[in-house]
Order: C-alpha cells, then sequence, then structure tokens
C-alpha cells in the first residue's frame, strides 16, 4: 500500500504571468494515472511504455511518482473487481457509462478500496477529476457513486458481489475475465487457480539478467535470483541507472525467460554444435543471453524477427558472436537442417506476464488464439525444418493456455516419427515443480516467474 498521501503547495517564485504559465493539471498524480487508463482504452497504448514518459514530462518524481505508479497499475489490476462493485453503487449499469467517466470512477473505488488514502481525499479529489474531463453534472454523479463504494471495505464488498458460480467469482474477486479464469484453470488445475490469479495481481520484483561474458551478477548489485545463474533482483530505482544495463551488458529479464534459453543450451546434441538460429527473436532478451552463451562455446547465434523495428532491438542485445536478420521464420531463406540448435519464442497471447502487463487481460479475447494458433504452428513446423537432424528445437511461449502449448507441440509433431520429445524439466533440475514433464511450465504462484512455457524437441538422427 502506498504511504498516505497529502496535496503539496503549488510551487511559488517563477516571475512568468498566470496566462504564460504552462497549464498544469490542479492534481497532476491522479491526471497522469487517468491519461494512462484512457490511452490504453483509447489508443491500445502499453502502461509500463506511456506512464514513465509521462511522468518525465510533468516533472513527477518520488513520491508523487510513486503514487501516480501505483493508481495506474493498481487500477488497471483491479478493474474487473472495481467495476463489479461500482454497478451496484451507480443507478445505471456500469456498461452504461461514458468511458472517461467510469476510468475515473475506477481510479477512484482503487482508492477507497486498496489503498490508505483517506476516504474524503480519495472521493474529494475523484470528484474533482471528474469535474475536470466530465462537467460538473457528472462530477455530483461520481460523488453520489464513490460515497457508496466508501461506505464499506474491500471484503463487505466482494461478500455483496462475488457470484457463487465458481468462474464467475473467481473473475470478479481476481479481477480477471471470465475466459482467461477458465483457461488457467485447465492448465494449472482447480487446487491451484486461486493462487495463481492472486499471483498474477502482485507486483513482480524486477529481475535483471547479467549477459554472459560481458557481465556479472554481482554488478548488479541485489540478490541473486532463486534460480538463474545469471540473474539478481534489482534492489532498488531505475534499473537503467546500473551501468551494465545502461551498456547492455545487463537488461531486465524475467528469470523464466533466461532459463528456457539456459535448458535449449543445455540439451545434448549428436555431432557439431556451432550455428544457433533464433527464429523469433525481438525484441531480443533470449537472444542477448543466447549469444553470450554462444560465444562462451565457440558457437554462432543468428536471431531473426519479421519486423525490421524489432530485428534493430536485437541489434542492441547481442554482442559479436550474434547477427541479426529480418526474416519471415514461416519462410526461411536458409537451405533445411541449417542449425544445431533453434529456439522457436513464439508471438503468442501473454497470458503468461499479466503480472507484469496489467492491462494486457482487458485487452485480448479469446478470439485471439485463433488468429495466433496457426502461426504458431507453421513457425515451429519451420524451426523442426531448420534444425539438423540430431539437433534439438526448444518451442517456448509465454503463456500457459493449452490451446498456445500442449495442444501446438501435439498437432505439429502428429504423425512425425522424426522427432522426439526430450524431458524439459530434467533440463532445469534446480527449478522444482516444473510438471511431470515432457514439458515444463513456470507459474508465477510457485516460481515467482512470468507462466512461460518449454518444449524441447529433438529432430532424431
Ligand atoms: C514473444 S516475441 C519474442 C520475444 C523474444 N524472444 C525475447 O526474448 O525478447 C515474438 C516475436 O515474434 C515475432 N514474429 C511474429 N511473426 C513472425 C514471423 N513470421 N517470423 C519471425 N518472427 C515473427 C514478433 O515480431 C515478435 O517480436
Amino acid at each position: 500500500m502506498p504511504p498516505r498521501h497529502t496535496r503539496r503547495t503549488p510551487a511559488k517564485g517563477t516571475n512568468r504571468t498566470p496566462a504564460q504559465r504552462p497549464r498544469r493539471p490542479r492534481d497532476p498524480v491522479r491526471r497522469t494515472a487517468f491519461d494512462v487508463l484512457q490511452a490504453v482504452d483509447d489508443r491500445d497504448a502499453y502502461a509500463n511504455l506511456l506512464l514513465p514518459s509521462l511522468l518525465r514530462e510533468r516533472g513527477l518524481t518520488g513520491r508523487d511518482a510513486a503514487l501516480a505508479t501505483e493508481l495506474t497499475y493498481g487500477t488497471l489490476r483491479g478493474r474487473g473487481t472495481y467495476d463489479a462493485v461500482l454497478d451496484v453503487c451507480s443507478d445505471r449499469p456500469v456498461a452504461k457509462i461514458d468511458q472517461p467517466l467510469l476510468n475515473v470512477l475506477r481510479l477512484g473505488a482503487h482508492q477507497l478500496l486498496r489503498t490508505r488514502i483517506p476516504a474524503h481525499a480519495a472521493v474529494g479529489t475523484t470528484v474533482d477529476l471528474a469535474r475536470s474531463v466530465a462537467g460538473p453534472g457528472q462530477a455530483k454523479f461520481a460523488n453520489a457513486v464513490l460515497r457508496k463504494v466508501a461506505a464499506r471495505d474491500l471484503d463487505a464488498w466482494l461478500d455483496i458481489v462475488a457470484p457463487e458460480d465458481e468462474t464467475a467469482r473467481l473473475a470478479v474477486v481476481h479481477s480477471h475475465p471470465r475466459w482467461i479464469v477458465n483457461a488457467l484453470r485447465d492448465a494449472v488445475g482447480r487446487a491451484e487457480i486461486e493462487a495463481l490469479l492472486a499471483a498474477d495481481n502482485e507486483r513482480p520484483r524486477v529481475t535483471l539478467v547479467a549477459r554472459p561474458g560481458r557481465a556479472t551478477v554481482e554488478e548488479l548489485g541485489g540478490e541473486p535470483a532463486a534460480y538463474s545463474p545469471y540473474a539478481a533482483y534489482l534492489a532498488e530505482g531505475d534499473p537503467g541507472a546500473i551501468p551494465a544495463v545502461a551498456e547492455s551488458r545487463a537488461a531486465v529479464q524475467d528469470e523464466a525467460s533466461q532459463l528456457v534459453a539456459l535448458a535449449l543450451v543445455r540439451a545434448e546434441l549428436d555431432g557439431p554444435d556451432r550455428r544457433w538460429l533464433d527464429l523469433c527473436a525481438g525484441p531480443g532478451g533470449k537472444a542477448g543471453l543466447l549469444s553470450g552463451l554462444a560465444g562462451e562455446r565457440g558457437a554462432h547465434l543468428l536471431a531473426c524477427d519479421v519486423q525490421p523495428h524489432r530485428a534493430r532491438l536485437v541489434a542492441g542485445s547481442i554482442d559479436a558472436a550474434g547477427a541479426t536478420a529480418v526474416v519471415d521464420g514461416t519462410r526461411p531463406a536458409w537451405r533445411p537442417e541449417s542449425f544445431d540448435r533453434v529456439l522457436v519464442d513464439a508471438p503468442c497471447t501473454g497470458l503468461g506476464a499479466l503480472r507484469r502487463r496489467p492491462e494486457a487481460r482487458w485487452r485480448r479475447g479469446p478470439e485471439s488464439l485463433a488468429e495466433l494458433g496457426p502461426l504458431q504452428r507453421r513457425l515451429l513446423t519451420s524451426a523442426l525444418e531448420s534444425v539438423r537432424p540430431g539437433g534439438v528445437v526448444a518451442y517456448v511461449t509465454c503463456s500457459p493456455h493449452l490451446a498456445e502449448t500442449k495442444v501446438v507441440v501435439d498437432d505439429v509433431l502428429r504423425g512425425r516419427d522424426d522427432v522426439e520429445r526430450l524431458d524439459a524439466p530434467s533440463h532445469l533440475t534446480e527449478v522444482p515443480g516444473l510438471g511431470d514433464g515432457p514439458y515444463a511450465q513456470f507459474w508465477p504462484h510457485r516460481h515467482g516467474t512470468d507462466a512461460m512455457f518449454l518444449a524441447l524437441l529433438r529432430r532424431r538422427s
């Protein structure tokens, strides 16, 4: 919870007349959170990219920046719960409330139900915001709704608004769309679904990677992470302030992302081990680690992406043991069987990274599975064609959805006797709880990582 927050007196001391001063909102902290919520809805903005730039532009630092961040991410994460509460506190259904006003109300509900901001300050500042974005009439409406919200705490509201049906209850209590609750329960099982949904709402620790051969974990400061030999948890502050990160010798990277790349490199090969391929490399997280490991082994990494700007980002992550190319991985230009190790980190729904992308759960619907499925199958097929007999392919998604993980691999391998499934968990013996194999599945509630999936597949010699 954030510290209690009081409004600051506006800065004095410029000689400019009021008309000459740049217009600054009365409550720039809440206005900034509101502007991000609006941009997420209106133009599919990414909160984690837009918020830092707005904070900089508006000169918000320290406690103000921390509060704006908490309000933005907390409101995005809790939106499903807050909408259920607002629905019973409003005389019109939430679906009928204009979007800017609804985002103001969500921001108010978050402050009332999940922060220690005093209720009178939460209501007063939210009503001011409603007045400035929607006019005085709507400010009155906001006042009436928020006073009702303020009458109970979150647990009392959940007793009232959480439906009896199990999926609907989990969706409201843990603020996930129902289709995601169903999909995650299919993947993790009934016994752990609640712990998983709760973990999705935790703010993750920032994990760093020291790229092999270019930085050490000690240089990163902070505490060594639980499993990856290259990882440390960020101690505090801005990762960009760490010299190794500023120089691209290290980076922010979830630990599971590091470990799936490591598992590919640990798989035993028959024959040479010189040519490595990262088929879907942008923006270059795993390629940065793989190129370091390739350099240590005298191998070479080709890191590709279909999007030129993403391929350019990869170029900033890799070292001399790697090269980048703009390639459509479904129709590669190289000859079949050109590589010894291939990573295909397929485009996916990202349901495994909901902790880090709080808006993602509201953005995609189940229809995205139908769009991504054929591409995932084509990319895995192409990866298997690109690897030589005896070589190994890692199929990875940042999603635990069975339709993007096991079902894709099983579909692609059906009827093929030239590919064997390796036991992925036994390539990561330092990590417990990855499943019974042959596939490995990381989980936020078990491992403190993204829910990353890994299949290791070997072309038979
Ligand atoms: C999950 S991201 C990869 C993340 C990356 N491996 C990392 O660790 O930073 C998937 C990437 O696949 C790329 N992609 C999508 N379709 C592709 C295709 N047909 N060929 C190659 N890359 C593709 C996307 O542009 C995106 O950058």
